[in-house]
C-alpha cells in the first residue's frame, strides 16, 4: 500500500453529492482520526466565494446532512481549519494557476483528485490540472458516474483522461461498492465454505436484483431525462452488484484479482437484441400517485412536458458461461415504487427427489432461498423447510428463516456513509472497489444493446401509477418463468 495522499482536491464542491454526501464522509473520517497528518481539502466549483464563505457553507451541509448525534461542534470547528476553497471554471488557466499556488509544496505528499462534476468537464479538468503542473506520479484521480452515455462516449472520456494518467492513478467511483452489505456479498461468497458449491446453474434456478426508490426527480430533471433508469442505475450499480454474484472466485483480495473476475462475468452477458428486448426487457415511467401515504405527480408533470426516458426498468439477463448456463437473472429499478427496498434474491432449486407431499405423507416443500438485503435495513436471510411441531402421522414442512441481522450482530458499529470507505481508499490508493475501464466498457456494452433494441423496435415507456412495482408488464416478465418478484 502506498502512502495516502495528504491534499484532498474536490471539483463539484459547491454541488448537490458533495454537500449531502463527500463532505459529511470526510467530517466523519476526521471525526474519527482516520484522515493523514496534515490533511487539507481544497474545494472547488464555479462559484466565486473566499474561503470561510465556503466554510460556512459546508458547515450548513453538515447541520442538514449528518445525523444529529454526529455533529460535534468541536470537530467542525477543526474541520473547517483543514478545508479552504479555490473558484475554478473548467477552461480558465488563471484560475487553474491560482488552484496550483493553493496546493504548491504538497505534491510530494500525494495528491488525490475527485471530480464531482458534469461528465463533460472529466477531460478538460484533467487537462487543466495537466496545464497547472498539478499530475506527478503521485496524483490520483477519482470520477463520479455516469462516464458517458454509452460505450463510445465512454471510451471519449476515458482516453481523455487516459492520456494524463496511467490506469492504477484513475478511480471510477460507483458508490454501491462502498455499502457495507455489497463489500458483504464478497465476505458471504468466498468467507463460506456452504454457499459456493451450490452457487452455479445446479444450485440455483434464478437471481433477482431489485433497487426500489420512493424518490422521483429531487430536482435533477437536467440530469435525469434522457439518461433513464437503464443508464443511471443499470449500467452501473445493479451490474456492479450482479459482477460480484456471478465472478469466479478471486485468487486474491487485490484491485487485479478482484476486477479480472468480475470483467470476465460482464463479459459474458448475452447481448440483447430487438427481437429479444421485447419479452427480456420493461420500460416504465410513473404517472400520479400516492407513495407512502403522499399523492405525488406523473414523471411528465415534474418534468413540464411528455418525455421518454423510462423511470423504470425490468430485465432479464442471461450470463453465458459455464457457472450460469440457463439461469435468469432478473433485475429491476424504479422510482416511485412503493418503498426504498434494495436486495438481492437467490432462489435454490428445488430437492433433487421430494419425500414429502407425496402418497399423503406431508405437504409444504418450498425451494431453499436466499435474501441479501442491502437497504434500507441490512440482513441477510435463509429459508429453510422445517417440520412443523406435532404429532400428525403426516409430515407437513413450513419454512423458516434463518436470519442474521447485521444491524444487531454489529450493533455498536456505526453504519458508515458509502463514501466514506471509498474517500479512504482512494487516499490510501486502493482501488479494489473503484470501477475499472474495461468493467464499465463491458457494462456499456451490454446497456447499447438494450438501447439499440428499443430503438429498433420502438419501446416506449409503459405508464405505472407511482407507489408501484412499474407496468403489469413487469410482473408478466418474471411470471412467464413460473417465477415471481420476492415483494
Ligand atoms: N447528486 C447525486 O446524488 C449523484 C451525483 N452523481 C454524479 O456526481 C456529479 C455531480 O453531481 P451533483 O453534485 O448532483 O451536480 P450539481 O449540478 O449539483 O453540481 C455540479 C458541480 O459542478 C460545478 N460546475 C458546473 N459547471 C462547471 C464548470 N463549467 N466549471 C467548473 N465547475 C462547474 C458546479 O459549480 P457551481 O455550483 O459553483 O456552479 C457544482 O459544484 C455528476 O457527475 C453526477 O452525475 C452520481 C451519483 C449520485
Ligand atoms: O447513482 C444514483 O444513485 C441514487 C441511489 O443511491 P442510493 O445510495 O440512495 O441507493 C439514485 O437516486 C440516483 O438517481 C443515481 O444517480
Amino acid at each position: 500500500m502506498t502512502e495516502s495522499s495528504a491534499t484532498f482536491l474536490l471539483f463539484g464542491a459547491t454541488g448537490d453529492l458533495a454537500r449531502r454526501m463527500i463532505f459529511p464522509s470526510l467530517y466523519n473520517l476526521l471525526s474519527d482520526g482516520l484522515l493523514p497528518d496534515d490533511f487539507l481539502i481544497v474545494a472547488s466549483g464555479r462559484s466565486e466565494m473566499d474561503d470561510d464563505a465556503f466554510r460556512d457553507d459546508v458547515d450548513a451541509a453538515l447541520h442538514q446532512f449528518l445525523s444529529p448525534d454526529r455533529y460535534d461542534p468541536q470537530v467542525a470547528a477543526t474541520f473547517r481549519t483543514i478545508i479552504c476553497y479555490q473558484p475554478v471554471e473548467a477552461g480558465n488557466a488563471a484560475q487553474f494557476a491560482a488552484l496550483a499556488d493553493r496546493i504548491d509544496g504538497r505534491l510530494e505528499r500525494g495528491l488525490s483528485v475527485y471530480l464531482s462534476t458534469p461528465p463533460s468537464l472529466f477531460a478538460p479538468t484533467a487537462q487543466g490540472l495537466a496545464d497547472a503542473g498539478l499530475i506527478t506520479p503521485k496524483t490520483r484521480i477519482a470520477m463520479e458516474k455516469p462516464i458517458g452515455k454509452d460505450l463510445a462516449s465512454s471510451k471519449q472520456v476515458n482516453d481523455g483522461i487516459g492520456a494524463l494518467f496511467a490506469e492504477d492513478q484513475i478511480f471510477r467511483v460507483d458508490h454501491y461498492l462502498g455499502k457495507e452489505t455489497v463489500q458483504n456479498l464478497l465476505a458471504l461468497r468466498f468467507g463460506n465454505l456452504m454457499f459456493e458449491p451450490l452457487w452455479n446453474a445446479t444450485g440455483i434456478d434464478h437471481v433477482q436484483i431489485t433497487v426500489g426508490e420512493t424518490v422521483g426527480l429531487e430536482g435533477r430533471v437536467s440530469y435525469y431525462d434522457g439518461v433513464g433508469a437503464l443508464r443511471d442505475m443499470v449500467q452501473n450499480h445493479m451490474l456492479q452488484i450482479l459482477s460480484i454474484i456471478a465472478m469466479e472466485p478471486p485468487a486474491r483480495m487485490d484491485p487485479t484479482s478482484v476486477r479480472d473476475e468480475k470483467v470476465k462475468a460482464l463479459r459474458s452477458l448475452r447481448p440483447m437484441t430487438a427481437e429479444t428486448v421485447k419479452t427480456h426487457s420493461v420500460r416504465g415511467q410513473y404517472t400520479p400517485g400516492a407513495v407512502g401515504g403522499q399523492i405525488v405527480t406523473g414523471y411528465a408533470d415534474e418534468l413540464g412536458q411528455p418525455s421518454t426516458t423510462e423511470t423504470f426498468v425490468a430485465i432479464k439477463a442471461h450470463i453465458d458461461n459455464w457457472r450460469w448456463q440457463g439461469v435468469p437473472f432478473y433485475l429491476r429499478t424504479g422510482k416511485r415504487m412503493p418503498a426504498r427496498q434494495s436486495e438481492i434474491m437467490i432462489q435454490f432449486k428445488p430437492v433433487r427427489h421430494s419425500i414429502f407431499g407425496r402418497d399423503g405423507h406431508g405437504s409444504g416443500l418450498e425451494s431453499n432461498t436466499l435474501v441479501i438485503r442491502l437497504q434500507p435495513e441490512e440482513y441477510i436471510r435463509l429459508t429453510i423447510m422445517s417440520k412443523r411441531p406435532g404429532l400428525e402421522r403426516q409430515v407437513h414442512l413450513e419454512e423458516v428463516a434463518l436470519d442474521v441481522s447485521l444491524t444487531a450482530a454489529f450493533a455498536g458499529q456505526r453504519r458508515r456513509i458509502a463514501y466514506e470507505r471509498l474517500i479512504l481508499d482512494l487516499l490510501a490508493g486502493d482501488a479494489t472497489l473503484f470501477v475499472r475501464r474495461d468493467e464499465v466498457e463491458a457494462q456499456w456494452a451490454f446497456i447499447d444493446s438494450i438501447i439499440d433494441g428499443w430503438k429498433e423496435a420502438n419501446m416506449k415507456p409503459a405508464p405505472y401509477s407511482s407507489g408501484n412495482w412499474g407496468p403489469s408488464s413487469a410482473i408478466a416478465l418474471i411470471e412467464r418463468d413460473g417465477a415471481s418478484w420476492h415483494d
